[in-house]
């Protein structure tokens, strides 16, 4: 058990304030390798962009979890949300609980890893309501536990991301605008990592490499196969700027020298798919809102 400090509950921050979680887009993704358990080594660079869910969170004096707002199928137990909430409270033995509104924006299985961001910042932001104190780097490591993209949302700096994904160095890079586009479908990533087709010994890089344009998304050609709307969004934007998809997908995205450029072609997609246009930040939103708290 991680040691908490005593408990008040007289936070400014206690009602009301809505606290960001982020979407973060992979600018690249490579497959390493493979674990004895399945799991893969990964080398990664992770940047948010300045849109996503947000979470008002009111704590509660007694036990009780609450989390309204949650889409139908996300709504039970199981959500990160209310995982991350449990986790902490296990970790730090508060006997608190919180009612959570989620305003759900970012598309769910997109690859922009909007669960993992809730889990995040619902760490972050109960460890400030809670009053427990623990420093950040305690945080993204509890968080590792729900998800490997969990400890980026929490540590709130754009990386280059190695091992599982958790192993991270902070980047200082370009902060274009975005246009991401979602299709219709939720790709799976444990379907994704699972193909006995995806490449798994690409050979380590390192951030010059993606500099120069030499680096890809290793899941791309699986998904492609097993979501063919994925490959007609990545066509369709490729025609318009260079396209990648993030993480295992569904999403894809290419970057644009300023807003009205990426709205131009963000008027002319097809109807059907979700389009979000966005700045890239390498702080991420909730950072900026505890800094300023
Ligand atoms: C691929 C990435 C890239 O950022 O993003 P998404 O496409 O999911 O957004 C992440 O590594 C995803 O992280 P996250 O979404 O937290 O995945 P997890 O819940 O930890 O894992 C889901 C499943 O994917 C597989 N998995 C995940 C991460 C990893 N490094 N190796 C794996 O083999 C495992 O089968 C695991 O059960
Ligand atoms: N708060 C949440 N938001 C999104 N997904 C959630 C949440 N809680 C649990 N999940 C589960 O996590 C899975 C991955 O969702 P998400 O993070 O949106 O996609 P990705 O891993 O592709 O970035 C979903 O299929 C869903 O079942």
């Amino acid at each position: 058990m991680l040691e908490a400090r005593p408990v008040v509950l007289s936070s400014p921050l206690s009602r009301g304030f809505p606290w960001p979680a982020p979407a973060k887009l992979n600018l690249f993704l490579h497959v390493t390798g493979r674990r004895a358990n399945g799991y893969h080594e990964l080398q990664t660079l992770f940047q948010f962009v300045d849109v996503g869910d947000s979470l008002h969170i009111t704590p509660r004096g007694d036990q009780e979890l609450k989390l309204s707002g949650a889409p139908a199928d996300l709504a039970g137990e199981d959500n990160l949300i209310l995982r991350a909430a449990r986790l902490l409270r296990q970790a730090s033995g508060v006997p608190l609980g919180a009612e959570i509104h989620l305003r759900k924006q970012i598309p769910v299985g997109g690859g922009l890893g909007g669960g993992s961001s809730d889990a995040a910042t619902t760490l972050v932001a109960l460890n400030r309501l809670w009053n427990l104190g623990f420093p950040l780097h305690e945080l993204a490591e509890l968080g590792l536990q729900l998800g490997a993209d969990v400890p980026v949302f929490v540590r709130g700096q754009a990386a280059w991301a190695e091992s599982l994904g958790e192993r991270l160095t902070p980047v200082d890079i370009e902060q274009p605008w975005y246009l991401i586009l979602t299709p219709p479908v939720q790709v799976s990533t444990a379907e994704i990592f699972g193909a006995p087709e995806l490449r798994r010994d690409h050979p380590r890089v390192q951030l010059a490499d993606y500099l120069a344009g030499r680096c890809d998304n290793d899941c791309t050609p699986v998904t492609l196969a097993r979501y063919p709307l994925v490959g007609e969004a990545l066509s369709w934007l490729n025609q318009h700027a260079p396209a990648r998809m993030s993480g295992t997908g569904a999403s894809v995205f290419a970057a644009f020298a300023n807003e009205a450029a990426a709205h131009r072609i963000a008027r002319q997609v097809p109807r059907s798919w979700h389009s979000i246009v966005a700045r890239g930040c390498n702080r991420s939103p909730l950072l900026e809102v505890i800094d300023r708290s």
